[in-house]
């Protein structure tokens, strides 16, 4: 449940928790709360953009799971008053594929491509003369048949999102004329984010719970709405339908997010590096069979959260969990001498 929701493949989602996203979804800058200096930079090139009757630069937009890239590129479309047409880069498969919606484009819409990191390279060599100079070479035939004829495609803007922008390669990197990262939400943006939620949701809400759940989100909007709509439940159960801190705190703890937030797979990856490694150094991989979980999920999900609140670090040699990881799961440090942690 919880790593569906981290992950945010909207396919994965249950109808109803689904329902619940969409509900939940802002739907203008205005409704869109915090990454102030991304959405204020949105808003002048939006502007201008339509003032001068062209289409915006192409955006890509990145970061962790779950902090609104999405939400974002339906907002730029729909304060650009034009149509969007949604894709990811698993799905396009051939040249053809790409062609075909390309070619659906009218002048000024959003194509968005979610996981742009993961496009089949030859889709992505078509890509470069479409978002360059709106246009695309195609293949007709193969062997001594072959011959290829251009295409003029319809202005649009193109909108890319991931969450590992170290994947892109760099002309297509290069090719995008925005560029911003969406970075972990604090705990008082995260309360604002809940407070509106439960309004959405016609479910009260005490402020000191609202922050509660805010502070225990792991910086992240779609698990603070996950954790909102779980407590609701126990709110409706286990109380008259208020969500109080009492009930806040029951419920975080029912559904094995800590005091500080953490969830049992972030904990089971500290501890993990404690008990099995000494703290660290250690591979990705090995953290990864250790744990039972992806390779590719820890780097993409946990270990964000964990490094930038200061649980984990990366080095050349490995992940290591520092003084604060050890802190946290209440371990005292058995290392040699005191270098176990860098200063
Ligand atoms: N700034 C925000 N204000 C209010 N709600 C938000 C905000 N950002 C995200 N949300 C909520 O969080 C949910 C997840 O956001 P979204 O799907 O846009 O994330 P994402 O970055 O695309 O994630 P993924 O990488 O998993 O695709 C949305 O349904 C939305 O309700
Ligand atoms: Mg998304």
């Amino acid at each position: 449940m919880r790593e569906d929701y981290l992950r945010g493949d909207e396919e994965n989602l249950s109808p109803k928790d689904r329902e619940f996203e969409r509900a939940l979804r802002p739907l203008s800058f205005e409704d869109f709360t915090g990454q102030a200096k991304i959405v204020e930079n949105l808003r002048v090139f939006v502007h201008a953009a339509k003032k001068r009757n062209e289409p915006l630069d192409h955006v890509l937009l990145h970061g962790p799971p779950g902090l609104g890239k999405t939400t974002l590129s339906n907002i730029i479309a729909n304060e650009l008053q034009a149509g969007i047409k949604i894709t990811s880069g698993p799905v396009l498969d051939k040249p053809s594929d790409l062609a075909g919606l390309l070619t659906n484009l009218e002048e000024g819409d959003v194509l968005f491509i979610d996981e742009i990191h993961r496009l089949n390279p030859v889709v992505e060599e078509y890509l470069y003369s479409a978002m360059e100079d709106f246009r695309i070479d195609i293949m007709l035939d193969s062997g001594p048949n072959a011959r290829s004829v251009q295409i003029s495609l319809s202005p649009f803007t193109l909108i890319g999102a991931t969450t590992r922008s170290g994947l892109l390669t760099s002309p297509l990197r290069a090719r995008f004329g925005i560029n911003s990262r969406l970075e972990y939400y604090d705990a008082k943006l995260l309360t604002d984010i809940v407070t509106r939620s439960s309004g959405i949701l016609q479910t009260p809400i005490d402020e000191v719970a609202a922050y509660e759940i805010a502070r225990r989100s792991r910086g992240t909007p779609r698990i603070a709405n996950m954790l909102l709509r779980r407590t609701r439940d126990f709110a409706e159960v286990k109380g008259n339908g208020t969500i109080t801190l009492e009930i806040a705190k029951f419920a975080l703890n029912a559904l094995d997010v800590d005091e500080n937030g953490l969830d049992e797979m972030d904990n089971r990856i500290l501890l993990t590096i404690i008990e099995k490694f000494k703290g660290g150094p250690v591979g990705l991989g090995t953290i990864a069979t250790a744990c039972g979980e992806e390779a590719e999920t820890i780097e993409e999900v946990y270990e964000p959260f964990l490094i930038q609140e200061g649980y984990m670090k990366r080095t050349s040699r490995g992940r290591m969990a520092t003084e604060l990881a050890y802190k946290h799961l209440k371990i005292k440090p058995t290392g040699a001498s005191g270098t176990l942690f860098d200063i």
